[in-house]
C-alpha cells in the first residue's frame, strides 16, 4: 500500500485558496462551492517551485498527468530518431544499452535488425540520446514534481511495431511504479515526448485520469493468447468502469505522469513503428526501499534472473540495478 505523501505544510490551504482567487472566475466559484462544505485540499503531487501554473498544478493533481504541446522541438527529435536508427543498424554499440525485439518475432529469422526493435532501454550512456534527458525545458517541469535535485532512473526508446496479427504490440495497464525500489512516490514523474503523430490507430498511451491517488496494485502477466513481452506485467484487477482516455499527441508534445498513475497502450494498426521517448526522473533525496514481501517482489526476482543470465554468474540487488542505472541532471546526488 502507498499512502498518500502530502508534505503540505499547514498554511498550504489557505496558499491554495489564494491561487484559485487567480483562476478563471468560473473555477472559482465551482472551487468556492467545494471549500464551502469540505476541508481545503493540499497540494499533494506537486511542488510550489514557481514553474507550473496553478492550472496546471491543480490539473496533476487531479489526474495524475500534464500534458504540454510542442516541448521537443523537431530538430531535436531528427537527431534522436536518426541516432536510434544507427543503433539498430549496429554503426555504434553503447554500454549498458538494452535493445528488445518484440515477443512474437524472437524466435523468427532473418529479420531486418531495423524492423524488429520494438524498444532500446538504459541509454543513459549515449550522449546523443541522452540530450533529451537534460533538456532544459524539460527539467524546468519535471522541478515542479521532484524539486530542484534530479535523477535521471529510467531511460527508454518505444519502437512500437505494426501489430503481427498476435496484439503483442499492446502493452497492458499498468502503474510504473511496480518497476521502482524507491520512494516517495510523489517526488518520481515521467516525461514521455511523441516522436510523431500518436492516436488510437498506432497504439497511443490510454490513461485512467485520477488513478494517481489510489495505492500500488499487484502485478502480473497478462494470460494474453497471442504472447506477451518480457516484463510486461499489467494489473488484473482493475476497474473496467474507470473512465479511459487516449492521449492523441502530436510530434513534440510531452506528458508528464505519475508513477501510480494507471496507463497502457493499445495496438498499432499502422504499418508505421510508432515511436516516442521517455524517462523517468525521481528526486535524489528518494531513499531505496526494500521490496521482499511486498507485491513487488515479483519484479525484482525476474529483473536479478535477466542481470544473472547476462552476466553470467553475477548477483546484484535489485536497488543495485538502479543505483547503477541512475544519472543526475540537476542539483546535487544525494541518495538515490
Ligand atoms: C530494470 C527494470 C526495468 C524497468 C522498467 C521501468 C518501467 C517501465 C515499464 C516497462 O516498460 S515494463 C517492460 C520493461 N521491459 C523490460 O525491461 C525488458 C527489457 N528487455 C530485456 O531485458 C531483453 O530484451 C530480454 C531479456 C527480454 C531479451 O534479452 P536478449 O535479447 O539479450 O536475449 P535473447 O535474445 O538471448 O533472449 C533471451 C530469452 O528472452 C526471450 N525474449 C527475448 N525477447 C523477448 C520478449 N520481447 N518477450 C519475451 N521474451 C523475450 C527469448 O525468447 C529468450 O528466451 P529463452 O531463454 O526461453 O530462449
Ligand atoms: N477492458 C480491458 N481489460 C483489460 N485490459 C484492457 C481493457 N481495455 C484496455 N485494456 C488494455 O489497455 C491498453 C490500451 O487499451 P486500448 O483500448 O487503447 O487498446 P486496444 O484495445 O488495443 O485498441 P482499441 O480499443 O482502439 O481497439 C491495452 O494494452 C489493452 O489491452
Ligand atoms: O507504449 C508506450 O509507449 C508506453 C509504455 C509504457 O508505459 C512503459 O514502458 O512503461
Ligand atoms: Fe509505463
Ligand atoms: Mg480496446
Amino acid at each position: 500500500m502507498e499512502p498518500p505523501q502530502c508534505r503540505a505544510g499547514a498554511n498550504r490551504g489557505r496558499r491554495l485558496r489564494l491561487l484559485l482567487r487567480h483562476l478563471k472566475p468560473t473555477a472559482v466559484s465551482t472551487s468556492a462551492q467545494i471549500y464551502a462544505d469540505s476541508p481545503p485540499a493540499k497540494f499533494c503531487y506537486t511542488l510550489d517551485r514557481g514553474v507550473l501554473s496553478s492550472e496546471q498544478r491543480l490539473f496533476y493533481e487531479k489526474n495524475g498527468f500534464l500534458l504540454i504541446k510542442k516541448l521537443v522541438s523537431d530538430e531535436d527529435l531528427d537527431r534522436i530518431r536518426k541516432e536510434f536508427e544507427r543503433i539498430c543498424k549496429k554503426e555504434v554499440s553503447i554500454s549498458g544499452l538494452i535493445v528488445m525485439r518484440d515477443v512474437s518475432l524472437v524466435k523468427s529469422e532473418y529479420i531486418a535488425e531495423e524492423t524488429s526493435v520494438s524498444k532500446i532501454q538504459d541509454f543513459m550512456e549515449d550522449e546523443e540520446l541522452f540530450r533529451y534527458c537534460r533538456l532544459p525545458q524539460i527539467l524546468k517541469y519535471v522541478e515542479g514534481f521532484t524539486g530542484p535535485n534530479i535523477m535521471a532512473m529510467h531511460t527508454m526508446l518505444i519502437n512500437k511495431p505494426p501489430d503481427t496479427g498476435k496484439m503483442t504490440s499492446r502493452h497492458p495497464l499498468h502503474q510504473d511504479l511496480h518497476y521502482f525500489p524507491f520512494r516517495p512516490a510523489n517526488l518520481i514523474v515521467c516525461a514521455w515526448t511523441a516522436m510523431e503523430h500518436v492516436d488510437r490507430n498506432n497504439g497511443c498511451l490510454v490513461v485512467l485520469p485520477g488513478t494517481h491517488t489510489g495505492p500500488l496494485k499487484q502485478h502480473d502477466y497478462p494470460a494474453w493468447e497471442g504472447g506477451i513481452n518480457k516484463m510486461y506485467h499489467g494489473i488484473q484487477d482493475y476497474d473496467p468502469s474507470l473512465p479511459r482516455v487516449h492521449l492523441v499527441m502530436e510530434k513534440g508534445d510531452t506528458v508528464f505522469f505519475h508513477p501510480l498513475l494507471i496507463h497502457g497502450s493499445g495496438t498499432n494498426r499502422t504499418e508505421g513503428f510508432r515511436k516516442a521517448i521517455s524517462c523517468h526522473y525521481a528526486s535524489s533525496d528518494c531513499d531505496y526501499i526494500d521490496v521482499r514481501g511486498t507485491s513487488q517482489e515479483n519484479i525484482e526476482n525476474e529483473v536479478k534472473q535477466i542481470v544473472a543470465n547476462r552476466y553470467e554468474g553475477i548477483t546484484v540487488a535489485f536497488k543495485d540495478v538502479w543505483r547503477f542505472k541512475g544519472r543526475l541532471v540537476q542539483g546535487e546526488r544525494i541518495k538515490l
